[in-house]
């Protein structure tokens, strides 16, 4: 396994060409500000019908995805437990709920033990825009703790159905429902402060910006006092970012890819403004900058992924 935040430093430029990646690269001003000038370069939204069309559409642009590529475009995070060990078996035994109680948040009135699937878990996982499973499956394979219960969720029906359909998906362990994060009138199938972990890996940058903050403060209210949400995502002046075509922005870094998907790219302050305005406090809030190599073509493609890990603070006693 990778050890967290890799380990393989460049500091012979020269060698550039011998591995496949280098982590922890240190950008140059002029790369910042080259990246920053491309990026205004390319910055003229497109009109508002057509922006409404993407929003109005997202998930059928995500279902086509889905159709296309089915399940053979992500790959299974294989740096998720380096990286969260929280989404592995726990060595403390989680908040319970007497604990919660005594927090004094306004916990939801009493729901009786088989109200909403996992109800009698012990510890409970929620992955919204789980796509196909890549993130799940690992999770349920390796983490055999037999009070673990994982919750998932995508607004891709298609998506979701992928899930279902899997062999691995077993429902006494596992509740796939389609769910769109960022519709404040949709409810999620389970009560208020009942979630130990939250995990949002690259999807939180295909809402569009001015949805991020609700959506944010509705998934902090399932938290568990104590309870985490983990997040990986595009940071600021990804490759893939500096890639996008004239025509292609649709606000600021915010921008809409050939097949109709959206595609945010965060700085980590406007990640920390989101969580600590819904009550969450920082654990963790790195950028990881990825040198990555392709040594047949001689090319270099830096990439930028924000990693962030914040916990919902516990109420005053
Ligand atoms: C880049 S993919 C990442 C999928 C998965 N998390 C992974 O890492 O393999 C983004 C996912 O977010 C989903 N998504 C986008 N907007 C969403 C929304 N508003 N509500 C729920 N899911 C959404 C898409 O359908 C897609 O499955």
């Amino acid at each position: 396994i990778r050890p967290q935040f890799g380990t393989r430093f460049l500091t012979d430029p020269r060698q550039v060409f011998q591995h496949n990646a280098w982590d922890n690269v240190e950008w140059s001003t002029e790369q910042e500000e080259a990246a920053q000038k491309k990026v205004q370069e390319n910055s003229q939204p497109l009109p508002a019908e057509k922006q409404e069309e993407f929003d109005n559409r997202a998930n059928e642009y995500w279902n086509d995805f889905y159709t296309i590529h089915e399940n053979r475009f992500f790959k299974d995070r294989h740096w998720l437990f380096t990286e969260f060990p929280e989404l592995a078996p726990q060595q403390k035994p989680p908040l319970d709920a007497e604990e919660n109680l005594l927090n004094g948040e306004d916990v939801p009135s009493t729901h009786t033990e088989t109200e909403f699937p996992g109800a009698t878990a012990s510890y409970r996982i929620l992955e919204v825009g789980c796509g196909v499973g890549n993130t799940v499956f690992p999770i349920l394979k390796t983490n055999n703790d037999p009070g673990l219960f994982v919750y998932c969720c995508d607004f891709s029906s298609t998506a979701v159905d992928l899930v279902k359909s899997n062999p691995e998906y077993d429902p006494s362990r596992c509740h796939a429902f389609v769910h769109d994060m960022s519709d404040t009138s949709a409810d999620y199938p389970i009560p208020h402060q009942s979630l130990d972990v939250i995990v949002l890996i690259f999807v939180l940058s295909a809402l569009h910006p001015q949805k991020m903050q609700n959506t944010i403060n509705r998934l902090a209210r399932l938290l568990k006092p104590g309870g985490v949400l983990l997040l990986r995502d595009y940071g600021r002046y990804d490759m893939a970012q500096l890639r996008f075509k004239k025509g292609r922005c649709l606000s600021e870094n915010f921008y809409v890819r050939g097949d109709g998907t959206r595609v945010y790219f965060f700085t980590q302050d406007e990640l920390h403004d989101l969580f600590c305005n819904a009550g969450l406090e920082k654990v963790q809030n790195m950028v990881d900058r990825r040198l990555q190599v392709n040594r047949g073509k001689q090319l270099t493609m830096y990439r930028v992924w924000v990693q962030c890990k914040y916990r919902k603070v516990l109420a005053p006693t």
